[in-house]
């Protein structure tokens, strides 16, 4: 079965999440998300961009979409949503995954290359990568994930850290609590990053070679 990659208006990284895709032959097309249809796909990934050109609050409108209401029923199936930024945005103001992504503490678009480590293996997409160190890059401006720390000490999945896996708040771009850059529901297959792992999938256009993206995406498959 196939993977969709949902397409809103505004959204701008679905062409680079199909490449990242294609090239670890996993099969998936866009979608425009009107014409997205839940029971043709096995999977489903809501890129990053700007949807609905992020009024009000990036993901808000989106997330009011009949399209989510069908996103929540493959989620419900149990079958993998994946958010990445502007989609992470989606799942959490749709209230799919818990927590809200609040401006940046410093209140500018961050765009730079981080290390994240996965701490938590629990989820259809982690499940062979834990401990492990990712390098791929964010580009947002509401990315500071907020959570109560009780409930986000469970849920986070990934956390900004060093190149050896060490998490302290000097590594933390934005102000996220816990360094969390990426979260999981409880059952693990909803998964939620503000990085972007489609632009760590190649070596000619990573800054220092990084496929580390593809590690993640190959999850689609396991
Ligand atoms: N890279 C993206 O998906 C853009 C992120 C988002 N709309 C923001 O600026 O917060």
């Amino acid at each position: 079965m196939k993977t969709a990659i949902i397409k809103f208006p505004g959204t701008t990284c679905d062409n680079d999440v199909l490449k990242a895709l294609n090239e670890i032959k996993i099969d998936a097309e866009i979608v425009r998300y009107k014409d997205f249809d839940p029971d043709k796909y096995s999977s489903v990934i809501i890129p990053g961009g700007f949807s609905f050109g992020d009024y009000l609050r990036a993901g808000s409108i989106a997330a009011n979409t009949e399209t989510m209401k069908r996103v929540r029923e493959m989620a419900d199936d149990g079958k993998i949503v994946l958010g990445i930024c502007n989609g992470f945005q989606i799942l959490t103001e749709s209230g799919l995954l818990k927590g809200a992504l609040l401006p940046n503490l410093n209140l500018k678009f961050i765009s730079k290359w981080v290390n994240i480590k996965v701490v938590r293996n629990n989820t259809l997409l982690t499940k062979k990568l834990q401990k492990k160190v990712l390098r791929m890059p964010i580009a947002h401006a509401e990315g500071r994930f907020f959570l109560n720390e009780e409930e986000a000490k469970d849920l986070m999945v990934f956390q900004y850290s060093d190149e050896k896996g060490n998490i302290e708040e000097k590594y933390n771009p934005n102000g996220s609590i816990l360094n969390i850059a990426g979260i999981a529901n409880e059952e693990g297959n909803i998964i939620g990053l503000m990085p972007h792992p489609e632009r760590a999938s190649f070596n000619l256009t990573s800054i220092d070679g990084s496929t580390d993206g593809l590690l993640l995406l190959r999850g689609l498959k396991w």
